[in-house]
């Protein structure tokens, strides 16, 4: 059976079909609460675009706000989802992906918002977004505001964690190999918990990082429910190649990367980390192709903060910030935003939908999966029993040894001790979706 194919004991996909669901809740409440923002954003940016593009940009918004609404309108009563039509390069893509869904259901029933897999309805909007917005403003970001608040709110946390870098960079040399891996387990925990500044969660809500990310991982360890941090210590080390010793020496760390602000500077402390370290020679970051879950990073966003970075009026920040523009000029850092990122699929259709870019991660010695999107993604967003094996949920989808640095925020997680999931119900009826827990999950050879 090819992967991805529903088959014996695969569990269905979450949706809103059940109601007061996690799904049902953000369908009905979160996502038209984010399409009500962007309607406002845009109508709030009217003279930029008057400004930029006269008349044609006036048209231009006056259409998004129309199909905008049009589109809640459509959600809030459950229409069938409409084909798109604005022939961008993935319209067919989207369409046909639309169609393999309608096959699914039947024809009892149409593709709609309530009944179809939440995975789906959820990216859907994001995607009818970028069609409500047309040229000449095709290329405004709605979600752009959040995202620059999200870091500006968190300098705090920002020069903290840079300083940080910049002590560990000083003495990297003299480093025993315990302490290089406490360092090393601090940081991926940083990015862990940067996880928790998500702006789709919060539809909108500021909620940057103001606290110490080092200062606070203590408090923060027990609640990672899975720690699987030394087998991502163990890959590292087994990928790295003496010098010269003939084998691959092209180590190679890929980041899938998830919200911008202060997310994405943990993510880019940690890859300039594993760098310096020697624990990795090259970085791949793979980001979104345009405006996505309302604080995904876009290539303007992974620019703009590096920019931001170098511009600093504090040593350490511009002192990263001109460290990481060289990796990029150098080629030791690159960044990618293949389209399959912003496509509803499940990670186990992407060696048959993306042949391209599973042969790209095949390439890697470790992929970093951050964030809760890409968890439902990899797990397929099923009703998996806590304690199913994450190798399960995979479903196939291994193109390198791969760890998810997830906040649980949406209802599905496995790979738990038996039990576990049902002492945290107890303890914390909202645990899989408050955000509070995280998880480090690693598949791939196991290593000793
Ligand atoms: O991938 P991220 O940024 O960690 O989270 C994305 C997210 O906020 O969007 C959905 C809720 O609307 C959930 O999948 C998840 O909570
Ligand atoms: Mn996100």
């Amino acid at each position: 059976m090819a992967a991805g194919q529903i088959g014996y004991g695969v569990p269905p996909s979450l949706s809103a079909k059940v109601t007061g669901s996690f799904a049902y809740l953000t369908i009905r409440d979160r996502m038209p609460t984010i399409l009500t923002k962007a309607v406002d954003t845009i109508h709030r940016n009217k003279n930029k675009f008057f400004e930029e593009h006269g008349e044609e940009g006036i048209s231009a918004e006056k259409q998004a706000i129309s199909l905008l609404s049009k589109l809640r309108n459509e959600l809030q009563t459950d229409k069938p989802l409409l084909e798109l039509m604005d022939g961008l390069s993935d319209t067919e893509s989207w369409n046909q992906y639309m169609q393999r869904q309608q096959r699914q259901l039947g024809d009892q029933e149409l593709v709609s918002w309530f009944k179809s897999p939440w995975l789906y309805v959820e990216c859907y909007m994001y995607r009818r977004i970028q069609e409500a917005i047309c040229p000449p403003i095709n290329n405004f970001d709605v979600f752009n505001e959040g995202k620059t608040q999200s870091f500006f709110e968190s300098q705090q946390a920002v020069m903290a964690l840079c300083t940080y870098l910049g002590d560990v960079q000083k003495s990297m040399e003299k480093l025993s190999e315990n302490q290089l891996s406490e360092y090393f387990n601090k940081l991926l925990q940083v990015s862990l918990w940067g996880n928790k500044c998500d702006l789709s969660i919060s539809a909108g809500q500021e909620n940057s990082q103001k606290a110490s990310p080092i200062d606070s991982l203590p408090s923060l360890q027990s609640f990672i429910l899975v720690n699987d941090s030394n087998m991502v210590w163990l890959t590292l080390n087994s990928s790295r190649r003496p010098e010269g010793s003939g084998q691959k020496t092209a180590d190679r760390v890929d980041i899938v990367l998830d919200n911008a602000g202060f997310e994405l500077v943990t993510d880019l402390v940690l890859a300039d980390f594993l760098v310096s370290s020697g624990l990795a020679r090259h970085i791949h970051f793979h980001g979104k192709c345009f405006p996505w879950f309302v604080s995904d990073v876009t290539a303007n966003d992974f620019q703009w903060t590096i920019r931001q970075t170098m511009a600093a009026n504090h040593k350490w920040m511009s002192k990263s910030g001109f460290q990481w523009q060289s990796y990029l000029n150098e080629g030791i850092w690159s960044y990618h935003d293949h389209p399959f990122w912003t496509q509803p699929h499940e990670f186990c259709d992407m060696a048959a939908d993306a042949p391209d870019l599973y042969a790209t991660l095949q390439e890697a010695d470790l992929v970093l999966f951050k964030g809760d999107l890409n968890y439902r993604k990899l797990t397929g967003d099923r009703a998996w029993g806590h304690a199913v094996d994450f190798c399960t949920a995979l479903r196939g989808f291994e193109p390198a040894p791969l760890c998810s640095l997830r906040t649980l925020k949406a209802n599905v997680q496995v790979g738990l001790q038996l039990g576990q999931g049902e002492k945290l119900s107890t303890e914390d009826p909202s645990w899989m979706t408050n955000g509070k827990y995280a998880v480090i999950q690693f598949h791939g050879p196991k290593l000793e």
